[in-house]
């Protein structure tokens, strides 16, 4: 990474209240496996470096905001990417164990081979479906936190991600703009499957001033055992959401 870049870095993270001087070596490294691996296959739409580091490092850390990952255990990372929000978070939480998921093999091998030369033994990559994990007893019920960023409109993340809570477990989904309509069906299928919606925190993303909302759903109760729907069904016939 470049020294602008790298200042990028500080000057974003500093305007989370970040401190990343520590960790400036782990995105330089893990900026020249993206920028590698997206010269042969399309890992990503973003490939400038300053675009990477906002779009990309800043913007998963933005996720750290409200303190809603602190004493997380087990953090799901549903619909990963090439690994965002996961990566950037586990080379600032060593502590929490990530599994980052997604249902296309060759983004999760990058995540896998990108954690290894990282030396992240926090990060546990899983190909797969939400809705399989979500009916897997190995995976339903087991996380403290899934987050997750632009995967789905919420009434769709709330059906994917509320099965693999822990009851008391919190869904911090990464959004732009939320409309009033998005947010009410959100709140509706939350409610159908053991969430309350009880945090809507909007703000800019650093540097760029670009419209950000965390959404943080709780699990206040079991979720209903014929949820999640098959596979495909929660984004094709989203709960209580018509307008797509
Ligand atoms: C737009 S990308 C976002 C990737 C990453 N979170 C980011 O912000 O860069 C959405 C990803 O979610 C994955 N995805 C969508 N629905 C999924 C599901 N039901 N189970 C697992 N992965 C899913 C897709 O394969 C895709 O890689």
């Amino acid at each position: 990474m470049t020294p602008e870049g790298e200042a990028l870095l500080r000057q974003g993270a500093a305007e989370l209240e970040l401190d990343v001087e520590a960790q400036v070596p782990a995105f330089a490294q893990l900026m020249a496996l993206l920028q590698d691996a997206n010269s042969k296959v399309n890992l990503t739409a973003l490939k400038t470096e300053p675009d990477i580091v906002l779009k990309h490092f800043v913007d998963s850390l933005s996720c750290l905001r409200g303190g809603y990952l602190d004493g997380a255990g087990q953090v799901l990372d549903l619909g990963t990417g090439a690994g965002f929000p996961a990566l950037p978070l586990a080379i600032l939480r060593p502590d929490t164990t990530f599994v980052p998921l997604d249902s296309i093999r060759k983004k999760i091998e990058f995540v896998r081979a990108a954690a290894q030369t990282l030396g992240l033994n926090n990060v546990h990559p899983q190909v797969g479906r939400a809705e399989t994990l979500g009916r897997d007893p190995a995976h339903r019920e087991t996380y403290d936190r899934v987050v997750c960023r632009a995967v789905a409109a919420l009434p769709v993340l709330a059906e994917l991600a509320l099965p693999l809570l822990k009851p008391g477990g919190l869904l911090v989904a990464q959004k732009g703009p939320i409309t009033e309509e998005e947010l009410q069906a959100g709140r509706r299928a939350a409610g159908e499957l053991g969430g309350r919606v009880t945090g809507v925190d909007a703000f800019t993303l650093p540097v760029l001033g670009d419209a950000r909302t965390l959404i943080v759903v709780e699990k206040v109760s079991r979720t209903p055992k014929k949820y999640p729907r098959r596979e495909g069904v929660p984004a094709a016939q989203p709960l209580f959401w018509a307008a797509r």
